[in-house]
């Protein structure tokens, strides 16, 4: 009996186990196909993702990546100082700035400065760049430190102090109005990708702060391709407020948000009228520094000393030279440092592929849209949108 339903039993577990056989290894078989289906899924949504962050929107129906802070022209100069500058030296041969440089970075600040200072009136410091503003211990120090860096000059004669980085330090323009309310600010701006590239390579040749990690990226591409997604999505987070004081809290991202000009000049408009700034286009400064001359000696009110008879290309560099209005037989150059990335020993370093500058012109037009209405004109760089 036992083992004749024993028998019987088996035959019934035998027949009902293969089906459930089967179905496991139909449901094993399922569970794989669903593991890879996701696996690919994931793989091509990140390849869609990496896409778009590089992606160029040609159609000029769609709408930017973001929409900057609306800017306000009612409020332009009309934010009243709180910085108190301590007036603790007498004036005497070296008197405070009635002009200030304020950048941009690497857009041939130092060809203006240069330049200019060869027209008697104008007498810029004797170091490159004072960068006294920003910092809190020698604002501090009120004019008796500043007076270091400044360059001696009589009355009627532009006393100038210029740092680019003036352009990207939140505190410097209610400094600079605490200094004089007429205060007279340069601003030379340019493509904002070739100005990306200059400051690349000229980071890998400071000490500053973010420099090791700048020369770890073989070449610019790779440092794009890593930073571009990260600063972008920083500004989809956090909207404008990452780009203000970037250099204390992301200054890797600086090589690229220094690009970012209207961010920038919308705070110093708070604190200056549109009519004291002059903004030049570093583009014109390269290829017809007398031009940038004529224009800054205008604004300045000085003497219009420096005209196209004064300026030649040096064969050798392709860069413009200037002779001496006081003795033509004497010129004058630029040091090697400027014109980096047009003599470069490994041209490759700063190739951008054309996916990338794409995604640049991308990046930075919403940005230029608004400069161009804060600038009043085209530049050599965004002739399109005014
Ligand atoms: N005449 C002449 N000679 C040499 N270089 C010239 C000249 N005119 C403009 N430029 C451009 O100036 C770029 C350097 O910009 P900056 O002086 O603003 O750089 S810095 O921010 O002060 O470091 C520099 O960029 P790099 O080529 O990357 O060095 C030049 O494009």
């Amino acid at each position: 009996m036992s083992e004749k339903g024993g028998r019987a039993l088996g035959t019934t577990e035998r027949s009902s186990i293969k089906p459930r056989m089967d179905m496991l290894r139909l449901r094993r078989i399922i569970l794989v196909l669903l593991f890879l289906g996701s696996v690919i899924l994931v793989f091509k949504n990140e390849q869609a993702y990496r896409q778009f962050e590089l992606s160029f929107l040609d159609s000029p129906e769609t709408p930017d990546w973001f929409t900057p802070v609306p800017i306000d022209k009612s409020l332009w100069g009309k934010q009243e100082t709180t910085e108190i500058f301590k007036m603790n030296a007498e004036e005497d041969d070296i008197r405070l700035p009635n002009a200030i440089g304020v950048g941009a970075k690497k857009c041939g600040t130092i060809a203006f400065a240069y330049f200019l200072s060869l027209n008697p009136d104008f007498r810029r410091t004797i170091y490159t760049e004072g960068h006294w503003l920003y910092k809190d211990s020698q604002w501090k120090g009120g004019f008796e430190s500043y007076k270091r860096k400044l360059p001696t000059s009589e009355s009627g004669q532009i006393s100038y102090e210029g740092t680019p980085r003036y352009l990207v330090e939140a505190n410097v323009p209610a400094r600079a109005k605490a200094i004089s309310e007429d205060m007279k600010i340069v601003v030379t701006l340019c493509d904002p990708i070739k100005r990306l590239r200059s400051d690349f390579i000229h980071t890998t040749l400071t000490t500053e702060p973010h420099a090791q990690e700048i020369k770890r990226f073989a070449n610019i591409s790779s440092f794009v391709d890593a930073w571009l997604p990260k600063v972008k999505n920083n500004i989809i987070e956090n909207g404008e407020e990452y780009l203000t004081d970037i250099y204390y809290h992301d200054i890797t991202a600086s090589i690229i948000t220094n690009s970012i000009y209207s961010h920038y000049l919308n705070h110093w408009l708070k604190f200056f009228p549109r009519e004291q700034i002059l903004f030049l286009d570093g583009e014109e400064t390269l290829k017809e520094p007398y031009k940038t001359m004529e224009k800054a000696q205008d604004f300045l009110n000085i003497d219009n000393v420096l005209k196209k008879e004064h300026f030649f290309v040096n064969e050798e560099t392709g860069y413009y030279c200037a002779k001496r209005p006081e003795n033509m037989k004497k010129t004058f150059c630029l040091p090697k440092s400027k014109g980096r990335t047009g003599n470069l020993a490994d041209p490759s370093y700063l190739e951008l592929r054309e996916d990338q500058v794409k995604a640049l012109e991308e990046f930075f037009r919403p940005f230029n849209r608004q400069l161009c209405d804060i600038v009043g004109h085209s530049m050599s760089f965004y002739t399109d949108y005014c």
